[in-house]
């Protein structure tokens, strides 16, 4: 329950639609006991009088009588439909302001988790799976809603009501009214045991529906491959073993709800036959009157629901807590990679400099780096060469502070890179990641993700610049083609240069290529770089890559080995080295010169 304390922020900026909802309340159920009320009033009404009047002989006096029952009997009718229409009107309004209030919780919750998901670090993203990190914003917001709107309007409304009636009742005959109540706490705690059990169920059968939907949308995914070796029919299988445990599963919760509502028209049966019998008792004793029997058999009525959501509201508060406190778990995480205090925003030029930097990843203990150092001059252009998981893009996740290295410093122009907004920081060096990453959104509105402010006309030169324009008029709307599920489809090289594009509309002084160009062909590649070469005059660039340009002029090359540089110098330095870099040199030549005579 005390997870729960983290939602009064809520509830205090709800204040008055809960206020106004707990009021609406009490005025609905005020409106509902006038019918019980007029009820037993009519009944005493008829008890007392019908005797005398069947006894008159004089037809005109007993027509006069039978005229003047009717009209009070009518005035009860429409009493007690006035009554009904108000108390359905204030629970009218009850529903419009706590479940309002519910849905208005529901979105600030959602937004607070979405926003702290935005500032938590690339670690946190590793090490919790994106269906856990969905299924927090999802279901366990909706669950917490459920605490939020329903339980506090059943529970306001089962508080109220049971408050009035039982006192009502007490005033009338409190024996009648201790045998009358007693099954229903039995009720409540029954529902609260069966609740229990159809939400476990329906847990389970939410498991295997998402289990069904994952294995069709991985085998939409992987059509070719299954197609491919002929595995049509095994995937099918698959797909009808998860259906059964689902069906399976279905079945079982049916049988369980069908228990639930004989179950509950059981003890509301048995509470109106102990007072029935109790009371017919008292009615023959004379302690109480017919009317007040009537009265007793509609309070029974009314106070099932309560009593039955007594039950409900209980699981809920549970299910809700047990949500809340997993949300709480997120929520308390607080960003490693942070502004520090003091942090300023700063103008880069573009000098780059590691200083016996060493770097192992947290989760996996796995040393990337090691008394790393490296010096780039700004305006210089720099090529990161290594085999794969030497850690080049490591370095490059360092340098836009992604993690802090263990030891060593990074330094941008001088400064620390901790004593720098990390806004500021990102915003002034461009990062095109291995893996590439477009939005289901327009070309353009990808490319623009860089600058969003950005015209067409500049979104068309980034593309220009990256060499992917021409490709981009190919598509039928040229760059307000969709791109995603429902768009086309890009080829990889496409794909990796659309986020080139992205990278240099931002036109940052520092820009990091990480690999960015392993799936375009080799006169591609040597068009792209031509192009870049005007646009990176002035900018520092590090390209990490697996193949040498010997188009590109690079100031320094540096070769990577387990996280370490084992080869540093120019492009003739390193050949005459004649270590990893001449015998990459030598078999990409090679391979160059087979490719040419095939
Ligand atoms: N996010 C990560 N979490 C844990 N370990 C990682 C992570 N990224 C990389 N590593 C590990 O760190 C080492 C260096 O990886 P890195 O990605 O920097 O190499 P790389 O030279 O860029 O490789 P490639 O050329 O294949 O991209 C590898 O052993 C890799 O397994």
């Amino acid at each position: 329950m005390k997870h729960l304390a983290a939602l009064n922020k809520y509830f205090l900026s709800n204040k008055w639609r809960l206020i106004l909802g707990l009021l609406f309340t009490a005025i609905s159920i005020v409106f509902s006991i006038f019918q019980p009320i007029m009820v037993r009033q009519i009944f005493d009404l008829l008890s007392h009088n019908i005797d005398e009047y069947r006894l008159l002989s004089d037809t005109s006096l007993k027509g006069f009588f039978r005229s003047d029952f009717t009209h009070v009997l009518a005035f009860y009718g429409i009493s007690i439909l006035i009554f009904a229409l108000l108390s359905g009107f204030f629970l009218f309004l009850q529903r419009q302001t706590l479940i309002v209030m519910s849905r208005h919780i529901e979105y600030d919750l959602k937004n607070e988790i979405y926003q702290h998901y935005q500032r938590l670090d690339l670690n946190f993203f590793k090490m919790h799976r994106t269906g856990d990190l969905m299924s927090r914003i999802t279901e366990d917001v909706s669950r917490v809603r459920m605490y939020v709107g329903p339980a506090i309007m059943y529970a306001s409304r089962t508080l109220f009501l049971i408050i009035i009636i039982v006192y009502l009742m007490l005033q009338v005959n409190p024996l009648l009214t201790l045998y009358t109540l007693s099954p229903l706490p039995l009720l409540a705690l029954t529902i609260y045991y069966v609740n229990r059990i159809i939400h476990r169920k329906s847990e389970k059968i939410q498991a295997q529906l998402s289990n069904i939907t994952s294995i069709a949308q991985e085998s939409y995914s992987g059509i070719r491959v299954i197609k491919s070796y002929i595995q049509e029919d095994a995937s099918a299988q698959h797909f009808e073993d998860a259906s059964e445990a689902y069906k399976n599963s279905s079945i079982s919760l049916a049988k369980t709800d069908a228990l639930f509502q004989p179950t509950m028209a059981l003890m509301i049966g048995l509470s109106v036959i102990l007072t029935i019998f109790i009371g017919g008792i008292q009615v023959i004793d004379g302690n109480i009157t017919v009317g007040n029997l009537a009265e007793f058999v509609i309070y029974v009525n009314m106070l099932m629901f309560p009593f039955f959501s007594i039950g409900m509201v209980a699981s809920m508060i549970q299910r809700a807590a047990a949500s809340q406190q997993r949300i709480n778990e997120f929520l308390q995480i607080e960003p490693v990679i942070k502004d520090a205090p003091g942090a300023q925003a700063a103008m880069l030029k573009g000098e780059v400099r590691l200083e016996n930097v060493s770097f192992t990843y947290p989760h996996t203990g796995i040393t990337a780096l090691k008394d790393f150092n490296l010096h780039i001059k700004p305006g210089q252009k720099v090529a990161i060469i290594g085999r794969t998981g030497s850690g080049k893009s490591t370095l490059a996740q360092l340098l836009i502070r992604m993690y802090d290295p263990q030891q060593g410093k990074v330094l941008l122009d001088q400064q620390d890179i901790r004593t720098i907004q990390l806004g500021s920081l990102r915003g002034q060096i461009s990062y095109v990641p291995q893996d590439v990453f477009l939005f289901s959104d327009t070309v353009a509105n990808n490319i623009r993700f860089g600058d969003p402010t950005a015209s067409l006309e500049t979104v068309q030169t980034a593309a220009r610049q990256a060499s992917v324009e021409k490709d981009i008029f190919g598509f039928n709307e040229g760059f307000e083609t969709e791109i995603g599920e429902r768009g086309v489809t890009l080829s990889g090289g496409q794909k990796q240069r659309i986020s080139i594009a992205r990278a240099l509309i931002k036109d940052p002084n520092i820009l990091i290529f990480d690999d960015c160009l392993s799936a375009v062909d080799a006169r591609t590649e040597k068009e792209i770089i031509g192009n870049l070469y005007a646009y990176l005059q002035h900018k520092t660039a590090i390209i990490i890559t697996h193949r040498i340009f010997a188009l590109f002029e690079f100031d320094k090359i540096i070769v990577l080995d387990e996280g370490k540089i084992v080869e540093e110098g120019t492009h003739d330095d390193l050949l005459s080295l004649n270590g990893y870099y001449a015998e990459l040199y030598t078999r990409q030549q090679t391979g160059e010169e087979e490719n040419v005579t095939e």
